[in-house]
């Protein structure tokens, strides 16, 4: 049997009930493979989102199961759950979510102090190398470029060695030139450094650094693809768009 980093199966969020229920997940299964690098796509509403939010155990689903490499997330308490996400997932977020009065240093190693664990330094060295950031560990956020604020919060997932990390539009804040020097950070952790790597993103071009990406329309995985590039990514949103268009015509007559 093959181990999955990350998988879901039939899974299902509803929020608010009656007229204003609104179904964000309608049956969602996915698998993520250990060493893979997932792009997921879809138009805004699609259920991005709140599907990283599920897998990752920031929201509760309403039905159906996640499972984060062995361990089934149903049915964890709040306690468990903490722990889980502190010690096996790390998380990217388009805003980057820097505490703004520590270091960098002191910001890549927080989830860990915070879990009692020692960094292991040789692997603390080799990130913050492969990630440029030794001559910026004594500096704030604030003193921090974007693109150098977003490499500390990748820094900062990747330090506890998670099972897998979830991004979140991770370059959705970025100029063009830091958004790609993250995406090859993600892209070195999934190469160099055996992570699992999922991120949601609008962009393409982003997705033409996956393996593998996923679209969802209306809470449903409605294709998929295998070594996207932007200009094959950008043609099948086109695609997923225009019966949606064609839609009251439909070409029947
Ligand atoms: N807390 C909430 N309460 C009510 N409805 C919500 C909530 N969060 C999301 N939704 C709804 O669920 C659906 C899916 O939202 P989600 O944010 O997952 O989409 P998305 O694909 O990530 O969109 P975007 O690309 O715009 O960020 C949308 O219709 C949204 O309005």
């Amino acid at each position: 049997m093959t181990e999955h980093a990350a998988s879901a199966t039939d899974l299902v969020k509803t929020y608010g009930s009656g007229d204003t229920r609104v179904t964000a997940l309608d049956g969602v299964s996915i698998d993520f493979a250990r060493g893979q690098f997932t792009a997921i796509m879809g138009p805004s509403g699609s259920g991005k989102s709140t599907l990283m939010h599920t897998l990752a155990g920031l929201d509760a689903a309403t039905s159906g199961t996640v499972r984060i490499g062995d361990v089934d997330l149903t049915g964890l308490s709040d306690k468990q759950m903490t722990r889980l996400r502190r010690d096996r997932i790390g998380f990217v977020f388009q805003s980057f979510n820097l505490v703004p009065t520590l270091t960098a240093l002191e910001n890549i190693t927080l989830p860990l102090d915070i879990a009692g664990r020692s960094a292991d330094q040789e692997w603390l060295d080799t990130i913050v190398d492969r990630l440029g950031l030794r001559d910026r560990l004594g500096h704030r956020p604030s003193e921090l470029s974007g693109g150098q604020q977003q490499r500390v919060a990748c820094a900062r997932a990747l330090a506890g060695r998670p099972a897998i990390i979830f991004a979140d539009e991770p370059t959705g804040n970025l100029d063009s030139r830091s958004g790609t020097e993250v995406l090859s950070i993600l892209r070195a952790a999934v190469d160099e450094f055996d992570q699992t790597v999922v991120i949601v993103t609008h962009d393409p071009r982003a997705a033409g650094y996956a393996d593998r990406a996923v679209f969802l329309a209306d809470g449903r995985i409605v294709d998929e693809m295998a070594g996207p590039t932007a200009e094959t990514v950008l043609d099948r949103m086109k695609d997923l768009e225009a019966p949606a268009a064609a839609a009251p015509g439909d070409g029947k007559a």
